[in-house]
């Protein structure tokens, strides 16, 4: 590939097979990286050099939100340093012809196909289904929304960056099409089979709610207070919503503790029309509505929770409705109060619907919910586009392409995450918990509660909270294990919340946490993965997981991501995670932490008899007083005068509660009382407990995450499959394929 004269001003290298690499230091790298998650999937975004690819479904993604084939050639070619390879083009042309083409939109109740280009409407008429789902005689013309957004001050400063409107100004060159927009009526009953048969001639009809001219449905009163100012990012990821004064359907990703919820509040003040919030939990119903009250000024009558404890009454007109994804796709026999509100959900048109924590509702949960609601609109707002199963796909065509993905590195630079040094702290078994490990007869329930309760890891935990409690931080302690969690917790003498603990009580520790200076500790279980908004914390151990589940290792890095108060002095933030050596954790370990790798984190590995870890690169900017405990953790932890495991016969008492432990009983506990939503039933596949049958390459060619590293046991063959299966596919058979499956 020959190097352009004036290689060095251009941020990215075009590689043949749609690889392209973006220079994270150079003077054009925003809005590079602007452009390129526009139209790309990240694939790894480390310090100095971010990884991208072009997928279907990424151009797909690129053409929902108005980018046109031209423009896509024309910007990335001028930030090449090399000649865009004409593979890239054509690949670029094949995927994006025909995406885009016609859209399906619902104006004043009535569903429109529209499209710029008549000879596509007349294509798309020619389909015998298409032509009956007709209605003739509507030759209503619209005219075009101004695109009025709510700007914020960065993205008046953003505007003001002329190379920036520049670029941006030709990649959103598809805008102008919308004026001389033509359309067809079609009947709502037969708007399924009008998508599938567009679809089935490769022009996938893109949805988007015209909601300033839909005078069917009441206005919302609500308004951002004064005081609410969105932040530059969170503007952005709005403006590929809003991008053509409609709203697009679509998913927005934004890194725990980033702010999804104002983003989402934001959006539904913007559309002004009735909003219905599914969330993932009770938790999480509570705190979006306290976010809605605390960001807008909507009236108490006019927003409404739905949850197993409260059932608001729903105002007739427009309101907000928050629930949660199981209350409304419960299959069983519901009570005659949940009917009624079950049915008023049914019953209206909802202008907007936003879907919290997307990622982690399986595919049959959403068709569910999609089958009893009615939105004009749908946004999915996640962390972590990532599942350790196939279904990430699903989402695109449940809900939308992927409208933004914010890079997780830019927030910390820019202060908005705090600054998390990652710790992997490797811990010999002891002889006794390694000779019982090794043992054939022992289940692997036990197995894993051996490496849990390593003597050596319980030490190095010990070691920590005491070091960190001495500095004066907040310190959650994870342990999936409940039996785990409790023995660590008695040794420590913390509080603890799992699935069982009454609300009242969960209320008060977390309060105790809060506030009170002496409890700077408590132990979680994966209850605590979301939900739990503790600002304050800043060190999270931990001793337990859920196998390789690389969204709960993000969702946990999460708890310590708010901004802290000492930003810009190096690391703010601790997450340690400590790994019994040996044992089938240091497998799940590696699998865990890729999703954070790949999104820039580095984890300095201590191993016991290695001084200095893997990742040295960030040593220097280590708390001095932190280089020299992690470089010595596991022996400090074993030095320890005040150690509640400082002797053999405590080790074997404890080895022998753990081997008459009724382990079954305690994971029980905690099943029966979580409940078993989304997020049990896909981590269950993930690993151990896999009840399906794994396929390669889609999940990662989606979700971002796709490194060989991550796809299990067959890296380089996985590749290969991938890449035949891309060759083999045209574009019409895998929307073909995908969207028929579902329909
Ligand atoms: N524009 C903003 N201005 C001021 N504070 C903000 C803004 N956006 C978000 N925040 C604050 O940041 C914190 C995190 O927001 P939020 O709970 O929405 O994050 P999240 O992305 O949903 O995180 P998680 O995935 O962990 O639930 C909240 O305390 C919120 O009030």
């Amino acid at each position: 590939m020959a190097l352009k004269r004036d290689h060095e001003k251009r941020p990215l290298w075009v590689c043949p097979d749609g690889h392209i690499f973006l220079e994270a230091h150079t003077p054009l790298y925003t809005q590079a990286y602007d452009f390129l998650v526009a139209i790309a999937e990240p694939v790894a975004r480390p310090e100095f050099v971010h990884e991208y690819r072009l997928t279907p479904f990424s151009l797909y993604a690129a053409v929902a939100v108005a980018i046109d084939t031209e423009s896509i050639i024309r910007v990335l070619n001028r930030l090449s340093k090399v000649e865009v390879p004409e593979g890239v083009n054509t690949f670029i042309r094949d995927h994006t012809q025909r995406c885009g083409k016609a859209k399906l939109v619902l104006k004043r109740g009535r569903y429109y196909v529209e499209s710029p280009h008549p000879d596509v409407l007349r294509a798309l008429l020619k389909d015998r289904e298409i032509e009956t789902a007709r209605i003739k005689g509507d030759d209503e013309e619209e005219g075009e929304a101004g695109g009025e957004f709510i700007q914020s001050e960065a993205a008046q400063e953003m505007d003001a960056n002329l190379e920036f409107k520049q670029l941006a100004a030709e990649a959103e060159g598809g805008g102008d099409d919308d004026d001389q927009v033509m359309h067809f009526k079609v009947s709502s009953e037969q708007v399924e089979a009008v998508k599938r048969a567009a679809l089935s001639m490769d022009y996938p009809l893109m949805e988007e709610y015209d909601f300033r001219h839909d005078v069917t449905n009441p206005n919302l009163p609500m308004q951002l207070k004064p005081n609410t100012k969105i932040r530059q990012y969170q503007e952005k990821s709005l403006r590929k919503m809003f991008g053509n004064g409609r709203a697009r359907s679509g998913i927005i990703v934004l890194p725990c503790g980033a702010g999804k919820t104002l983003t989402g509040v934001t959006a539904a003040s913007t559309v002004k029309k009735s909003t219905l919030v599914l969330c993932t939990s009770g938790v999480s119903v509570i705190q979006w509505k306290y976010q809605f009250q605390l960001w807008t000024d909507i009236p108490e009558k006019n927003i409404a929770c739905f949850t197993s404890d409260t059932k608001d009454a729903i105002n007739p007109d427009a309101c907000v409705l928050i629930t949660t994804y199981s209350m409304l796709s419960f299959s069983g026999r519901r009570a005659a109060d949940v009917e009624l509100i079950i049915n008023q959900i049914r019953n209206r048109e909802w202008g907007l619907m936003l879907l919290d924590e997307v990622h982690v509702v399986p595919a049959t949960m959403f068709r569910k919910v999609l089958n009893i609601c009615n939105a004009h609109c749908k946004l999915g707002l996640t962390a972590t586009l990532v599942r350790e199963d196939d279904l990430i796909s699903d989402l695109n065509f449940l809900i939308g392409p992927k409208l933004y993905e914010a890079n997780w590195m830019d927030l910390t630079a820019g202060g908005y995450l705090a600054n998390v040094q990652c710790v992997e702290a490797w811990c010999p078994m002891t002889a006794e918990f390694y000779r019982e490990y090794l043992n054939e007869s022992i289940n692997h329930r036990k197995k894993e509660l051996l490496y849990v309760t390593n003597p050596n890891k319980f030490r190095t935990c010990e070691f920590l909270v005491q070091y960190h409690q001495e500095r004066g931080d907040k310190i959650i302690l994870f342990a999936d294990n409940v039996f785990a969690l409790r023995r660590y917790s008695e040794l420590l003498g913390i509080p603890y919340i799992y699935g069982g603990t009454r609300e009242a009580e969960r209320q008060r520790i977390l309060g105790l946490f809060r506030l009170n200076t002496l409890v700077n500790c408590i132990g979680l279980s994966k209850v605590g993965d979301t939900s739990i908004d503790i600002p304050e914390a800043n060190v999270i151990i931990q001793v337990s997981s859920h196998f390789g589940s690389r969204r709960q290792e993000a969702q946990r890095l999460g708890r310590i991501l708010r901004p802290k108060a000492n930003m810009g002095e190096g690391f703010n933030a601790f997450f340690y995670t400590l790994v019994s050596t040996g044992t089938s954790e240091m497998f799940f370990s590696a699998k865990r932490q890729q999703y954070l790798v790949d999104q820039g984190y580095t984890f300095k590995v201590h191993e016991p008899n290695l001084r200095v870890g893997v990742a040295v690169e960030r040593e220097s900017q280590l708390l001095p007083c932190l280089v020299e405990v992690v470089a010595d953790l596991v022996e400090h932890a074993n030095a320890m005068q005040n150690s509640k495991l400082k002797n053999k016969a405590a080790e074997l008492d404890l080895l022998a509660t753990v081997l008459n432990s009724d382990t079954d009983k305690a994971d029980d506990e905690e099943n029966e009382v979580l409940e078993r939503t989304a997020v049990d039933a896909i981590d269950d596949m993930s690993l151990g407990r896999a009840k399906v049958q794994r396929r390669t390459g889609n999940m990662s060619e989606l979700s971002g995450a796709g490194g060989a590293r991550y796809v299990e046991f067959a890296a380089n063959a996985t590749d290969k499959v991938i890449a035949r299966e891309r060759q083999e596919k045209s574009k019409a058979a895998l929307f073909k394929m995908r969207y028929s499956k579902k329909a």
